[in-house]
């Protein structure tokens, strides 16, 4: 069914009442797949996220020689020999272009790599230059499109980057890292590196695959040379992506189940929990997941979303409805990421009347009426969360290609609308 274009986002009249089940996380499903691509066996990755950025991993990981067999819902990862020149298509995502790359450093081929016209935008270099540094020949440049000629094996060691823009440079290096001969021991000099947890969920999940990590040192990661064990993975639901749900609760001030929310989680995500707390939210966990209950107003917050920069959207979107002013800082770094989201957000909010103000690091806001209007995404999945999040509290929200949320969520604006 083909979704209209731009797509009127249904307005919650009536508080809501609603469970929902999500699908995976797009973090861990792109981690266990590179994981499973380099393992020392086959391995499935239970409840993958089938979407355009889990998709794009599992074709570049095949190109590159490990098919990923993703015909039912349990993927199955067989690892097999990196000796074929590939290409590989990073779309807009993320993890594609900055996981990938080491990996292909192990190839005894060349590997290509291109993606969406914006990803050309995106920042690489420090992986490519960290790459050289360990032995890798990367084609000249810092950005896409680049290609890495592989020697058949990385010698690794020691590398000192600047993460400041992004913690998947330091996810990338160290996912790969135990097959480099020597390892990899990954200094971070810089501003401070944003989105912490997502490089804690990597070691994490490079523990559990048997790879020994030394993460004692604050901006220095070690990984030691060794196998990568292999591990069956069963992928949680994507809790950054449970944002527009929760969200839905406070905007309607109805009540929302997020099914099957992990107890332990080092997702992102897990943090908007405490964030709709402080938007004035009951937050509390059932049986069947967590459950947000909406007060009937949306309290303003002053929050450092460094560490969660993700969840940004979202968080906006309801400082928009907020009846008190709020201040949203640390998240410069979301101007790299699918779109510049604090000069998106600022100017698809302003559009729609919110008082809003971008800074440098941040957004404040001032409460104001909002109203309909066309809401542009910009390619980005999270822009069509803010824009949704808006349209249930404001009627005539008309948002722009809603079916950019395929990124991590096909069928989005089908679940959106069964549940208003
Ligand atoms: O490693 C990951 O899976 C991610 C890390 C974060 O990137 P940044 O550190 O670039 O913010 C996050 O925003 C992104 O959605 C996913
Ligand atoms: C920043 C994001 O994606 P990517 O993995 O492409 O960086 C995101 O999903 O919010």
């Amino acid at each position: 069914m083909t979704t209209p274009d731009p797509w009127p986002a249904p307005r919650a009249d009536a508080p809501v009442d609603v469970t929902v089940g999500l699908p995976g996380s797009k973090s861990l499903t792109n981690r266990a797949l590179v994981l499973a691509a380099i393992a020392d066996r086959p391995s499935v990755v239970r409840r993958a996220l089938r979407s355009r950025d889990t998709s794009l991993m599992a074709a570049a990981l095949t190109a590159l020689g490990s098919p990923v067999d993703t015909s039912g819902d349990d993927w199955l990862v067989s690892p097999g020999a990196f000796d074929r020149d590939a290409t590989v298509d990073c779309g807009l995502a993320g993890t594609v272009m900055r996981f990938v790359p080491p990996v292909a450093g192990l190839s005894s081929g060349t590997i290509s790599f291109d993606g969406d016209p914006h990803m050309r935008n995106r920042p690489v270099g420090e992986v490519l230059g960290a790459l050289r540094g360990l032995g890798v020949a990367v084609s000249p440049g810092d950005r896409l499109p680049f290609s890495i000629a592989g020697a058949g094996h990385v010698p690794g060691g020691r590398v000192v980057i600047d993460a400041s823009a992004s913690s998947q440079f330091v996810s990338a290096l160290l996912l790969a890292g135990a097959r480099f001969d020597r390892g990899v021991d990954v200094l971070h000099e810089g501003k401070p590196v944003p989105s912490l947890p997502h490089i804690e969920m990597t070691v994490d999940l490079l523990r559990r695959h048997g790879v020994e990590v030394d993460d004692t040192d604050a901006d220095r990661w070690v990984v030691a040379p060794g196998p990568v064990t292999a591990r069956d993975h069963t992928i949680e639901p994507d809790l950054s992506n449970a944002g527009p749900f929760l969200a839905l609760a406070a905007v309607s001030g109805g009540r929302v189940t997020v099914r099957d929310w992990p107890r332990a989680t080092t997702q992102a995500g897990d943090a908007l929990r405490e964030i709709l707390a402080a938007m004035g939210c009951t937050v509390a966990f059932a049986d069947d997941g967590l459950t947000v209950t909406g007060s009937g107003t949306i309290a303003g917050v002053d929050l450092d979303l460094h560490d969660v920069g993700e969840l940004t959207p979202v968080v906006a979107a309801l400082c928009a409805l907020a009846d008190s002013p709020s201040h949203l800082r640390g998240i410069a770094h979301i101007r790299a990421h699918e779109t510049d989201r604090l000069a998106a957000l600022a100017t698809e909010l302003g559009g729609l009347g919110a008082d809003v103000t971008e800074r440098e690091d941040g957004l404040s806001f001032r409460p104001a009426r909002l109203h309909g209007g066309v809401f542009h995404t910009y390619s980005d999945h999270r822009m069509a969360h803010a824009g949704v999040v808006v349209g249930a509290a404001v009627g005539g929200v008309l948002v722009e290609n809603v079916d950019t949320t395929s990124k991590t969520f096909p069928g989005f604006a089908g679940v959106w609308s069964g549940l208003l």
